[in-house]
């Protein structure tokens, strides 16, 4: 025994004894690991070159689903399929990043759930460009200044993204891809502790969905509704009278500990986001289709309007209204459809939807991933 080692020294010691020979093993398995890293890498470089040719879009969510698909059916485990997907979206994005690192525009600032569905939909091999508001996402990618944007359109307790459904109405870009995070609400400060605290602070959607929790836990302290939680964050790092709620990734963003996790009122709270940009994936196998109809405003308009679905077997998956406003219909009506509008079932119900329809406008074709 070494001089002065205690039980717990001498413990480690027994053990590194025994894992010397797995620990040389791992490092066998990583140095191959490695190795087939970099082959992937420089094929993917390879592929780089032959897009820079054509000038082909980078991006490929219609491939990148395939292939994570494809790793967690074959996946023989012990590893979970969904932490395989996670390790292959990061080797995918380390790849598209020597081709090109794509820019992605997302309602900030940093450490928001928005940003947190930037890195689960394009890895963190991106530049995350963090926008005021969710009209200048839409401006930043329309404008070419972001290659994508990612924004929110539903929250499953507070219910649709208004602005969001608004723009997507005026936009010229499509819809390339969507993907749903749980959103999951801590209460922090940058002590840990509430001693000395006077303000909640967090985005207004986040306050009411903690609305019981804090009416039970601290229903004398004021709170104020701030442009994001982000903002909330940043606020309790610099000023230890304010507490914030938001996710523990804009609490780590700023160095907040937390107080209390999972204080969110419904613990199977969602959002769902939509990524816009110029691009038009193909076919993955399993995709979905958005798009927004409109019907002159008599009776039985609608259900004639969606007839054509039913006539050539594709489901819907949700509809959603919003009143139209300015215009002589009463509703625009935001539908998403199983397939891609180049499937042989799903082509001919969009042309018979068009044909119905006072006003139409395919959103795009993209892989399902929820
Ligand atoms: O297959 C391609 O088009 C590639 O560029 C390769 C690759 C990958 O690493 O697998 C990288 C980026 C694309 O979005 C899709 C896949």
């Amino acid at each position: 025994m070494r001089r002065g080692a205690g039980p717990a020294t001498v413990i480690t010691i027994m053990t590194d004894d025994k894992l010397k020979p797995l620990r040389e093993q791992i490092d066998a398995i990583d140095a191959q690991i490695l190795d087939l890293l970099n082959r992937r890498a420089r094929i993917a470089q390879e592929v780089g070159h032959v897009k820079a040719e054509t000038n082909a879009p980078v991006f490929r969510p219609e491939r990148e689903a395939q292939v994570l698909r494809s790793v967690a059916e074959r996946n023989p485990g012990p590893l979970l399929a969904a932490d395989v997907q996670t390790i292959f979206r990061e080797v995918m994005s380390s790849c598209r990043a020597l081709e090109r690192r794509v820019t992605v525009a997302f309602l900030g600032p940093q450490g928001t759930f928005s940003e947190q569905a930037v890195f689960q939909q394009f890895g963190h091999a991106v530049e995350a460009l963090a926008c005021a508001s969710i009209d200048e996402v839409f401006r930043a990618t329309e404008a070419g200044s972001a290659d994508f944007g990612v924004v929110p359109m539903e929250n499953s307790n507070e219910g649709a993204v208004n602005r969001t459904l608004d723009l997507l109405l005026q936009t010229t870009l499509s819809i390339s891809g969507e993907l749903s995070i749980p959103v999951h609400h801590s209460l922090m400060t940058a002590s840990g502790a509430m001693d000395g605290v006077q303000r909640i602070c967090a985005h207004s959607q986040a306050l009411a969905q903690c609305q019981g929790w804090l009416n039970q836990h601290y229903p004398n302290i004021d709170r104020l509704a701030v442009a994001s939680n982000g903002e909330a964050a940043r606020m309790a790092s610099q000023d230890p009278s304010v507490a914030a709620i938001a996710g523990e990734f804009a609490g780590q963003r700023y160095g907040l500990r937390v107080v209390q996790g999972h204080v969110q009122d419904d613990p199977h709270n969602r959002t769902r986001f939509a990524v816009v940009g110029r691009l038009q994936p193909g076919p993955s196998g399993k995709d979905q289709t958005s798009l927004i109809l409109a019907v002159p405003n008599r009776a039985g308009a609608v259900h004639s309007l969606l007839a054509p679905l039913a006539q050539h077997g594709v489901s819907m998956t949700r509809f959603e209204s919003r009143p139209a406003r300015l215009g002589t219909w009463e509703y625009y009506f935001y539908v998403d459809i199983e397939g891609h509008a180049l499937d042989d079932k799903v082509a001919p119900a969009l042309a018979a939807l068009k044909e119905n329809a006072a006003f139409y406008k395919l959103l795009g074709s993209y892989p399902f991933t929820l």
